[in-house]
């Protein structure tokens, strides 16, 4: 069994005739429609989308054996009570991120990859849950590259909206909300010095105070990709989060690309990602080979346009996992 779930290199029939090689990997799609995180209602819908935009089919082509293990169980928030305002459905979403977080590790047991379709980001609280679970067994730990226009590192105690999407990092990191960051009785599941956030421009000032009291290894701002080259960055941060760790986490959340490129986002912020740094940033990941699963949240096919940034999230995924031009 490999816990990166990569077997040997083959050579693949690539789209359009071309000859690539890539290490195969045997990949687990795990769907979370969940939107009970958001205060924008759709990304929900997300999965769905996504699937739509040929996720599955893309990735085979590049030689990699994909099966959908289809969604995990979600309720509709018109039937649930939101429970406190400062962590709106905060019960029911760590219910959810419970029941991902053991979908995730039973992926990794049977050697597979997963990868996570959201739903908001939240459900990052449940997937990493699962990738930290499954090392901790085997005395690891993980590294988190966390990609977002947002840091989502508030308590429901700093929270300015209630939504718990601007809460998994904080969770995870043991700041709480505890129902969210003690899945399987512990916290915290990641160490700050392996957790790098890359892309953000929307940050909150008592976020800005939670980064500094977690210990958050490296922060890169836009500023920093403008200045620096996203080539620079993103290897530095990625030098980071395997330091000492089995590999890493990656949660890509599509806001972080400059809404002209993925207009279908819940929680859109001018002046991201160009349409090439996205796809430089996860070829880079690629050629790293550490990447020990991998997720997209936060696409809403109810802004969207014409399933424009959900077919962007699977081209990006198609990076993640190796694809080449040559
Ligand atoms: N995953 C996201 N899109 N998060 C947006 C969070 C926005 C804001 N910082 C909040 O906490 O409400
Ligand atoms: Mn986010
Ligand atoms: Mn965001």
């Amino acid at each position: 069994m490999s816990g990166t779930g990569t077997n040997e290199t083959v050579v693949a029939t690539a789209p359009g005739g071309g000859l690539q090689s890539v290490p195969t990997r045997q990949i687990r799609v795990i769907g979370v429609p969940l939107d009970m995180g958001a205060s924008r209602r759709g990304v929900d819908m997300g999965p769905s989308a996504m699937r739509v935009a040929g996720l599955e089919a893309r990735l085979e082509a590049l030689g990699h054996r994909v099966t959908d293990g289809g969604n995990i169980k979600v309720e509709v928030p018109e039937t649930q009570a939101h429970g406190a305002e400062n962590a709106r459905y905060l019960k029911q979403i760590a219910e959810i991120c419970t029941r991902t977080a053991d979908a995730v590790l039973k992926t990794l047991e049977e050697g597979m990859t997963p990868l996570v379709l959201g739903g908001d980001h939240s459900i990052a609280a449940g997937s990493i849950s699962g990738v930290s679970e499954f090392y901790r067994r085997r005395n690891q730990n993980i590294g988190v590259v966390w990609i977002d226009a947002h840091s989502d590192i508030n308590t429901p105690e700093t929270s300015p909206s209630g939504n718990v999407h601007g809460m998994p990092l904080a969770a995870l990191l043991g700041l709480g909300p505890d129902l969210l960051g003690n899945i399987y009785g512990y916290a915290p599941k990641i160490l700050p010095e392996n957790t790098v956030l890359i892309g953000v421009r929307d940050i909150d000032a008592a976020e800005r105070a939670n980064i500094k009291r977690a210990g958050v290894g490296e922060v890169y701002t836009m500023r920093d990709i403008d200045e620096r080259g996203m080539r620079t960055v993103i290897e530095e941060a990625l030098r980071a989060a395997g330091r000492g760790t089995a590999g890493y986490h990656v949660s890509l959340d599509m806001d972080w690309i400059d809404p002209e490129d993925a207009p279908g986002v819940g929680t859109p912020v001018r002046g991201g990602a160009t349409y090439r740094e996205a796809h430089l940033a996860m070829e880079i990941i690629a050629d790293h080979g550490r990447l020990l699963s991998f997720e997209m949240v936060e696409v809403n096919p109810v802004i969207d346009e014409h399933n424009r940034t959900a077919d962007l999230a699977v081209e990006l995924a198609c990076s993640a996992f190796g694809k080449k031009i040559l």
